[in-house]
């Protein structure tokens, strides 16, 4: 079985280049690796003998494009470098492999990046340290204007390696090789945009190294969540596969916990029932065949049904309306420790209110499931959570204080649980951003639930399922769609 995809931040990043120099790996020869992997890339975006524009920074990554354009011109293409600063200015191993090159290096600005085939972008990596301006800004206005296409060396310069962030002005590549990991820009909005086709090239730094410096962060594929995937044994019945319950609103506002409930079946757990207001029973009534449906009076309601001990797995939020009858609903769901999956109306009833949920998820499975907008009202006046330019770091913060899953939703939805693992997931759509889509993917969470997958793995699984069907369908996709096409998700995975 396949290991889970490590994610690396540039400071661990760093940590483990280290570690493998220490281990006896010199730091020239890594960086050797890393041009050689980029002139690799490089000869399948130019046809053999064409024109390659390298641009080299200050630092490392600039010695990965000496290194480059050393192996590339070797190989018969005319290549031209372009330095920003001096040549006697750069250190360690980027001096080293500049020394190898016996080219010209010119300054940047009589680079003649409008004639080159392919530009290749060593300015910055992981070491950038502050937004782009004067001379550097000048330089990836430069590239991007060219119209040339550009191979990004471990990221594309301007972008901030940990946050995935525009740091001013950022080079906009059409491929990307980075090193032994990928770094949380390469997954993260607006970096994953600029970063187009990433590959990860292995220059002998071990996982075991990988692990021991990272560990935390992961990209989000089957890998991380499979094993914890329910698989109906040849004797299961129904009872054994969980009975999940999903709250209604009133009686204009019902479908969104329809598509939760839908979409909770779909994903295995064995009953599914909603709970409908009592004047919202005709309608839910009119609409569902295989959920069952109870009538279910605000927080009495729920406590009444939750007495019995088969609702192993609640959702409460979708169109369940915003005011102090949610919060009660929540509090009695918290009470009765649920597997629970709480969205929408259920944050945004506890907006400036999250000091109320301060621990209060610690006893029982919990994920929530905002999008940034719920998550800004819902850590209003909390700072510390909300301030960190770094998405992974605000859901990392929201998860340890409430004690719930946090499921940072976007093109770059961010899952994190109170013990500080984290993962991205980038295999969506923006087809996704329809109506009712978040609603389908609390009711696959809570169906996985339902099934006892753990919180972590269920919001992990869910996203990744979400995204995958949503993908499978493309254009034209409307969140009715989306429960339908999981089954062939699920056959994909199960096989
Ligand atoms: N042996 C090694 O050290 C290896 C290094 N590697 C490469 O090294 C890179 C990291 O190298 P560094 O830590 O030197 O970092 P970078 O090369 O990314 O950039 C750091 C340099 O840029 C300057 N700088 C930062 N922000 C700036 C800004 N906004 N405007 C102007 N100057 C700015 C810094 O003062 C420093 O000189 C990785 O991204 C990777 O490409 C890889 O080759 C693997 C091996
Ligand atoms: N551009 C995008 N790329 C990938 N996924 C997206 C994109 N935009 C939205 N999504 C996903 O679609 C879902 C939308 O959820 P949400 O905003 O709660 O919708 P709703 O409230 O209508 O149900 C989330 O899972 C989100 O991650
Ligand atoms: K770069």
């Amino acid at each position: 079985m396949t290991a889970p995809e490590l994610v690396l931040t540039p400071s661990e990043m760093k940590q483990a280049d280290l570690e493998a120099m220490a281990r006896g790996i010199p730091g020239i020869e890594l960086m050797r690796r890393a041009g050689r992997a980029v002139a690799d890339s490089a000869e399948k975006l130019a046809s053999p003998g064409s024109r390659i524009a390298v641009v080299s920074g200050p630092g490392q990554n600039g010695g990965d494009g000496f290194v480059a354009a050393t192996i590339l011109a070797g190989r018969g293409y005319r290549v031209s470098l372009g330095l920003l600063g001096s040549l006697d200015r750069l250190t360690g191993d980027a001096a080293e492999a500049a020394r190898d090159w016996t080219g010209a290096v010119v300054p940047i600005e009589e680079l003649p990046l409008q004639e080159a085939d392919l530009i290749v972008d060593a300015l910055f990596g992981t070491g950038l340290s502050r937004d782009l301006d004067g001379a550097t800004r000048h330089a990836v206005d430069r590239m991007n204007g060219s119209g040339r296409p550009i191979l990004a060396v471990d990221l594309p310069s301007g972008i901030d390696g940990g946050t995935g962030a525009v740091r001013g002005i950022a080079v906009k590549a059409v491929r990307t090789v980075t090193f032994a990991a990928r770094k949380p820009c390469h997954l993260l909005m607006p970096g994953r945009a600029h970063a187009g086709l990433v590959e990860v090239a292995d220059i002998g730094i071990g996982r075991d190294i990988l692990a021991a410096k990272g560990g935390s962060l992961f990209g989000n594929d089957p890998a991380l969540w499979l094993a914890s995937l329910p698989r109906p044994g040849l004797s299961s019945h129904k009872y054994e596969r969980g009975h999940t319950l999903v709250a209604s609103g009133g009686a204009t506002r019902t479908g969104a916990a329809r598509l939760a409930a839908r979409a909770a079946l779909r994903i295995g757990s064995g009953l599914v029932t909603v709970a409908s207001p009592p004047e919202a029973l005709g309608v839910n009534a009119a609409h569902l065949t295989a959920i069952m449906l109870k009538g279910c009076d605000g927080p009495e309601g729920l406590h009444a049904i939750l007495q019995d001990a088969r609702f192993n797995a609640v959702v409460l939020g979708p169109a369940l309306g915003v005011h102090a009858g949610t919060r009660a609903m929540v509090a009695v769901a918290v009470q009765a420790r649920r597997n629970l999956v709480l969205d929408a109306d259920a944050l945004t009833s506890f907006e400036g209110l999250a000091s109320e949920l301060h621990g209060a998820f610690r006893h029982a499975p919990t994920v929530l499931t905002p999008h940034d907008g719920e998550f800004a009202r819902l850590f209003k006046g909390h700072p510390d959570i909300l301030d960190p330019e770094s998405k992974i770091e605000r859901a990392r913060r929201a998860a340890a204080y409430s004690g719930a899953v946090v499921l940072l939703k976007g093109a770059d939805t961010v899952i994190a649980a109170p013990d500080g693992r984290a993962a991205i997931n980038a295999n969506g759509t923006p087809y996704l951003a329809t109506a009712g889509s978040g609603d389908t993917l609390c009711g696959l969470i809570a169906g996985l639930m339902a099934q006892d997958v753990p919180a972590f793995e269920a919001a992990c699984a869910g996203a990744w399922i979400h995204g995958e069907a949503g993908a499978s369908f493309g254009p034209g996709l409307i969140s009715e769609d989306l429960a339908e096409l999981v089954p062939g998700v699920l056959r994909g995975l199960l096989r």
